[in-house]
Parts: C-alpha cells; structure tokens; sequence
C-alpha cells in the first residue's frame, strides 16, 4: 500500500543496521566492527554488485562524451556592522544579470579591474531562498532521480559559507523556514515536500562528518558511550573500498523520516564543530564537514518488480581559506591553520591537474579530497558556491578565490545515475543478515566457558549488546511501524469511503463542467467571430486612417502651393502696375521727344536750308572767284606765254 506517510524501505534497514558510510557514490552499507566489515563485504555483495557500476542505459545527465562541467556559483556577503562601522571601501561589484563579479585593484596607482565569469552570481542583496533556487533545487531533483550530488562551499574564511549551508538552521515557525534558513535546511524540505507529494515510499538516512587537522570525527555519535569505542572522541579511519572509492569506518548514518528530525541532527552535529574566534569571524568553523543524505526511494517496473533507487546529497561546508598571519590564528589555531590550509592545498592542486590534464591527480594526498574524490571529476554531478567579501581589506584572498573558482569551472564530471537495486534482492540479503546474526548469537552462547582476551571478550560483549539494542529498536521500530500499518489501513478505509463520496461528488462536477464547457465553446465561436469583426474593423479603420493622413499631407502640398501661386500672382499684379506706370512714363518721354524731335528736326530743316542757300551762295561766290581766278590766271597764263 501507497501512503503519503514516510515509511521505510528494507534498503533502510539494511543501512540502520550496518555503520560504515561509503563516501563512495554507490550505497553500499558496511559494519562497525573489522569482523563485520568481512561480513558486508560477503553479504553486501548482492547490493554492491548492481549497485556502484552505473548502468549507461539509465545514465542521464551528459556522462557521455567529454563530461559535464561542474557548476561554480559565487555569492558575496554584505559588509558586515564593523566595516559599515569604520565606511570600509568596496571593491567588489556584482552584475548578477551578466553572471559578472569584478574587482577594483589599484597596482602601482593605476586602477585595474578584474572580470570574471561564473555559472550564477549573487550579489550582497541577494537571498538565501535565491541561492537555493539556483543552486539546490535542481540537483534535490537529479538526487530524487537517483544520482549522487554534491554541493560545497569554499571561500575565506568570514564570507558566508556556514551561514549559506546551514543559515539559521531549521527552527520552523508555522511548518515554514526562517528566510535566513540556509541549503541544508531548505534541501531537507524539499525533498520530503517531493517524496510526500508523490507518495512514494522511501527510507532517508544521513551522516555527519568532521575533517578536522586530518582528522575525521562524527559529529553524530553519541557523547558519551558505555562501550569502548568511543566514536565523538576517537578519529575515524578513512579506508578504501577496493573499487577507487573510500568509506570511513564506523560513521554512524541516522535513520530520518520526517524533515524536524534532520533540523535537530544538523542542530547537535553543527553544535559540535570546532568553532574558534579570529579577527575575520566570530564564530569561525575550523573544520570541514560533510552533511551527506543517502534516500532509497521504491519503485515498481512495469512488469511489476519493486526496485529500489538510491541517490546522495553531499552537502560540504569546508573552513576558511586563510592567511594565517590575516586570520588572527595563533598557537593551536596557526598549526590548525596550516592543515586546513593542506587539505585546501591539496584541492586547489587536484582541481588544477583536473584542469590542465596535468597527469597525477594527488587525491591521495589529503583527506578532503580523498573523500571529495568522486565529486571532483567523477560521477557525481558538483555544484561549488565560492564567497567572497566585498571589503577592501579582503581583496587578496576575494582574487584567489575568484581564481580559484573560475579554474574550477572547467572541472568536467561525467554524472551516471546510480543503478537500481531489485527490492527482492535486498529483503534476502536483509533475511540473510538476520540469519547471520541469530547464528552468531548462538555461537557466541555456545562458546561460554571458552578462553578468548579480555579486550576482545569486552568488544565482542559491547558489540554484542550494541546490536541487540539496535535489534530490540528495530523490532520496536517495526512494532510502531505496524501499529502505523493498522492506522493507516483504518486511514485507507476511510479514505475510501470518503473517495467514493468524492467521485459522486465528481462525477456530477464533471457533467456541470461539461455544459460549462459547451458553453464556453459557443462563447468562444462568438468570441472568435468578435475577434474576426474586430479585426476587419480595425483593418478598415487602419486603411481609412491611412488615406486620411495621404489626403491631408496632399491639402497641405496644395495649401502651400496655392499661397505660393497667390504670392505669385501679387508679385506680378504689381509688376503690371508698375510697367503700365513706366509705360506711361515711357509715352510721355516718347511724346516730349517727339514734338522735341519735330522742333529740332524744324529747326535743322531750316538750319540746312539756310546753310544749302549760304552754301549755295558761298558757291556761287567761290564760282565767281574760282572763274575770275581762272580767268586771272589765264591772263596770266597768256602774258607768261607771251613773255
Ligand atoms: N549573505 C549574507 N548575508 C548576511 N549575513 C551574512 C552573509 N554571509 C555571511 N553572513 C554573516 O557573516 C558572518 C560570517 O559568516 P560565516 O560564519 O557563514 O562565514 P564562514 O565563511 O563560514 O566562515 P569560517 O570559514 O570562518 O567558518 C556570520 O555572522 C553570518 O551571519
């Protein structure tokens, strides 16, 4: 039976019963003890065998070919009250629309700014359900779809990267997160809001773990043990798995089944970081540490076959990246220092030969990155948020950041979905665990009387009596569970009842809704032939507008025109006056020359005849002298001939 109400899944106690988390992507569960990991190796075989090899047929997400990038977000904090205290200057400005952070830097007094590019960037002003949208939402998704997912938080130390992941942490109010709730918190949510809106039927656990000077503790075992090994105080070893992944041994996994038991996991792990107090931060994290939620979801093939899906959320919030001189670490803190500094080191080496294709990727040579191994170029899809600080005073370690997280980007993972586990399998290798431990109680009785050390007898004794605990839980555990079978079959029969009332209820809905929609049909045939006159309408009215603004842009050529000819035509009116006013000017002139023309043409006449009769009688007289001349001459002439 479905039921909304979170149950949990054999693959579930499979895990409450084993205590060795793999850090690897493939879900599988190993046992506290050394003679306990043998066991699970033997027995874990079934699930371990279909279980880490991805299958490529169900492989999504872009495993293929050249991988997938690794998503690199970056969100700078506000300044805080003491640099608004003291108008610290910002040199840090974020275009969030372009993906854009650039730095101011001032080099030898010449201004220098530095871009750079990011898959997402967030501004001071931005939220933490904004970061969460981007950042989280979809790989809660890809998790839900059965990869693992990684998302971690780098930055110096001071600018956010605790408040990002965990925020205020999951103290609700009305069922709803604070708004400065930060990716863990919000993540928890979602998936339960998933799993409950799907109904599906799942089982949750989750680790808490602390790197701490190369030193792994769990943050989720008990403080104080009766027994021998005390997990809170003694470091965890971190062994390898044999198939390239690594697993740390006796890391307690919690079994959740509702988001409040999370928020108070995460409260008591969180409470246990080493915290210190350095110039930059109050309340320093000196430690990394790895929140990882592992959900086994089932479901049923088409043939009918209940499988089991797995995915993993690794939530990593690392420490501060530092100067140590800067940080204010000192004694202890300096040498603590030096080591987070080695495994960040280390990273920052890994993620460069990642990037360059450089040959050996020293995954090896620390802790965080042997355990962050399959999130940093594996198959795991990763998500990095790197923080900044907008102040001056923190430009250096805000541009190694920057670097560091814009090298990062070209990290390629090759992301493969975990492959399903059949649901049949794992309940035999549950029944077969049992078997195995009912035997094992037996042969233990049985060797009563027998010598084996002290040490020993007591941790076979502890281990003993932690098992029938975990056994006398679990058979609690199922008793409730049953108890919440039988209520929740009562709850089924109800429900039934009342879905019946509900598909009446239904069904005369359903024949309303269907005049409705026939109403709304022959509303819509209206509609539509509305539309249409509008349309024809709006096109008339377009044209006519458009003949309108032709015929008044052609009255005003005309307009213009004809004040131009009348402009024209007064011109040459006053033209025509003006030359009839010359004309007549002109005929008087002509008459006055005229009669001055006739009395001095009169007056030459009778100058020239005067002057032909003086000419004529000059003649006459010049005749007479000439002849009286000649005649004197030829006087002359006849004396001279006869002298
Ligand atoms: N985006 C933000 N908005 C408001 N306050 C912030 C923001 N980011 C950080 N802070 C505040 O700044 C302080 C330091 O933040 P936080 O402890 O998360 O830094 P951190 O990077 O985890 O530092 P460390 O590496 O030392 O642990 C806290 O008081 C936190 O509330």
């Amino acid at each position: 039976m479905e039921t909304s109400t979170p149950r949990r899944a054999p693959a579930a106690d499979a895990a409450a019963a084993s205590s060795y988390v793999s850090m690897s992507p493939s879900p599988s569960h190993t046992p506290r003890s050394s003679t306990k990991a043998k066991r699970t190796l033997n027995n874990g075989a079934a699930i371990v065998a279909s279980s880490p090899s991805p299958s490529p047929s169900l492989a999504k997400g872009g495993g293929g070919g050249g991988g997938v990038n690794i998503q690199v977000l970056l969100r700078c904090r506000p300044l805080n009250k003491e640099e608004l205290s003291i108008n610290t200057p910002v040199v840090i400005t974020c275009n969030e629309q372009r993906r854009e952070v650039s730095a101011a830097q001032n080099i030898a007094n010449k201004q220098i700014d530095r871009t750079f590019v990011f898959d997402k960037v967030f501004g001071p002003k931005s939220k933490q359900q904004d970061v969460f949208n981007h950042a989280v939402v979809p790989l809660v998704g890809e998790v839900l779809d059965g990869y693992n997912c990684t998302i971690f938080a780098y930055g110096q130390t001071g600018t956010g990267k605790t408040y990002t992941m965990e925020g205020g942490g999951g103290k609700t109010q009305n069922g709803e997160l604070p708004s400065d709730a930060g990716v863990i918190p919000r993540a928890v949510k979602r998936i339960f809001d998933i799993l409950e809106a799907q109904s599906a039927e799942y089982s949750m656990k989750v680790s808490f773990l602390e790197l701490y000077n190369e030193e792994l503790t769990d943050l989720l075992a008990p403080e104080e043990s009766k027994f021998s090994d005390d997990k809170s105080k003694k470091p965890m070893a971190l062994m390898e798995d044999g198939k390239g992944g690594v697993f740390v041994r006796g890391l307690e996994e919690e079994v959740v089944s509702s988001a409040s038991e999370i928020y108070k996991i995460l409260e008591r792990g969180s409470g246990k970081r080493k915290t210190a107090e350095t110039f930059l931060n109050k309340q320093s994290s000196r430690s990394h540490s790895i929140f990882s939620i592992t959900i086994h979801i089932k479901e049923c093939t088409p043939e009918g076959e209940e499988m089991i899906k797995c995915g993993k959320l690794n939530l990593v919030d690392l420490a501060g990246s530092e100067n140590i001189s800067r940080s204010g670490a000192r004694d202890g803190r300096a040498r603590e220092a030096g080591e987070i500094n080695k495994s960040l080191l280390t990273l920052g080496r890994v993620i460069n030969t990642l990037v360059e294709h450089s040959g050996h990727i020293p995954y090896r040579d620390s802790k965080l990155t042997r355990l962050l191994r399959d999130s940093l170029g594996g198959k795991t899809k990763t998500c990095i948020i790197a923080t900044i600080a907008p102040s001056v005073h923190c430009l250096d370690e805000t541009l190694s950041t920057l670097d560091y997280a814009h090298r990062a980007k070209n990290i390629k993972n090759k992301p493969e979905v975990n492959q399903k586990m059949m649901k049949s399998a794992l309940i035999k290798d549950l029944y077969f665990e049992m078997d195995r431990l009912k035997q094992e109680l037996y042969a233990a009785r049985e060797k009563n009387g027998i010598y084996i050390p002290g040490e020993q007898y007591l941790a076979d004794e502890a281990e003993k009596k932690a098992m029938s605990e975990k056994l006398d839980r679990l058979e609690l555990g199922l008793e409730s569970k049953d108890k919440q079978l039988d209520e929740l079959q009562g709850l089924y029969d109800s429900q039934k009842v009342l879905s019946a009332d509900l598909s009446d209820k239904l069904q005369t809905l359903q024949k309303r809704m269907q005049e409705t929609e026939c109403a709304l049909a022959v509303l819509e045939e209206k509609y539509m032939q509305a539309n249409n006159t509008i349309k024809e309408k709006e096109y008339l009215i377009e044209n006519l507008l458009k003949t309108e603004k032709v015929l008044v842009d052609e009255a005003h050529t005309l307009r213009t025109e004809l004040e131009n000819t009348t402009d024209d035509l007064s011109g040459l009116f006053s033209k025509l006056e003006r030359k009839g006013k010359i004309e007549d000017a002109n005929k008087n002139i002509v008459g006055h020359f005229h009669s001055q023309l006739t009395q001095d043409m009169n007056i030459l006449h009778r100058n020239i005849s005067t002057s032909v009769s003086q000419q004529e009688s000059q003649l006459k007289v010049l005749e007479e002298e000439m002849q009286s001349f000649i005649t004197s001459k030829g006087k002359l002439l006849e004396d001279f001939k006869i002298k």
